[in-house]
């Protein structure tokens, strides 16, 4: 049997922003079913990779393919159709403050299909009911709880059943209780709707609780990908310090900052 086609292929994938290289050829291969966590410590470049991996950003050189869509060179409706099969998971939830919650979940139904609005509201609420969140969807988002506010987000990310679904870091600012219930969610959403999830955490307990696989990234660099047995017995300092959080010593070049402070402010 061959093996099924990945997801996400990322190939020597290079990031600057400016003069500075945030990702040094970073390869990344998602394969079907699978929870891939993308770890590492803050700047290591976590989002920077996201952000290329949702078409956000363009790759200075190297590639990225989404269902083997080269999002680069694809067109307008081959990337529609891509966005379509991704749900995004933003770390603020990202709620409009002005809809409901249900209308908020509603939006990519609304926006995406034809459907009519009975169907529209019964998928939405279904969706809200996988998140634990049944029956709350005539509340205002300002009504709702932290933790709430990210599942009524997840709700929305998953409303079009996306094969593949991007989180994150979903633990910020959660308290330990409610980010362990959010681990939870994400490996019953993985068996229940049989989504590819890739979760980007600094969070080392929430990390090795629902991945199957960690990709651990390093100043711009993958240091590893495997399982989380092989990461926790990795022979290599730097993840060794990781998961002991032992901090690295860090050199702040003055000028650079300066510089970096100056063109912030212009
Ligand atoms: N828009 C930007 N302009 C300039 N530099 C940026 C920009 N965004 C990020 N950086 C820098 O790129 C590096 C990598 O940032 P990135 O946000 O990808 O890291 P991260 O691993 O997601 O960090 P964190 O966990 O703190 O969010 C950091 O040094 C950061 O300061």
């Amino acid at each position: 049997m061959t093996a099924p086609a990945p997801l996400i292929e990322v190939e020597k994938l290079e990031a600057w922003y400016g003069k500075r290289r945030i990702l040094n050829g970073v390869d990344f291969t998602v394969h079907p079913g699978e929870i891939r966590v993308i770890m590492g410590g803050s700047g290591s470049g976590k989002s920077t990779l996201l952000r290329h991996m949702l078409g956000l950003n363009r790759p200075v050189s190297g590639s990225v393919r989404l269902f083997g869509t080269d999002l680069a060179t694809a067109s307008d409706r081959e990337k529609l159709e891509v966005r379509k099969r991704i749900g995004v998971s933003f770390q603020g939830g990202a709620l409009l403050t002005s809809m409901t919650v249900g209308d908020n979940v509603a939006l990519p139904l609304r926006e995406h299909t034809s459907l009519d609005e009975q169907t529209i509201r019964i998928m939405s609420r279904l969706k809200l009911e996988v998140v634990n969140l049944g029956g709350f969807q005539d509340l205002m988002p300002s009504q709702l709880s932290g933790g709430m506010i990210k599942r009524a987000a997840l709700a929305r990310a998953v409303v079009m059943d996306p094969r593949l679904l991007f989180f994150d870091e979903p633990s910020a600012g959660l308290d330990p209780v409610v980010s362990a219930e959010l681990d939870e969610l994400i490996l019953r959403l993985r068996d229940a709707l049989r989504m590819t999830i890739v979760v980007v955490t600094h969070e080392l307990d929430s990390a090795f609780k629902i991945a199957d696989t960690i990709t651990v990234l390093d100043q711009g660099n993958v240091l590893m990908t495997g399982t989380t047995a092989d990461v926790r017995a990795a022979d290599n300092e730097r993840i060794q310090d990781l998961l002991n959080r032992r901090p690295r010593e860090v050199h702040v070049d003055a000028d650079e900052y300066l510089q970096r402070l100056v063109g912030e402010t212009e």
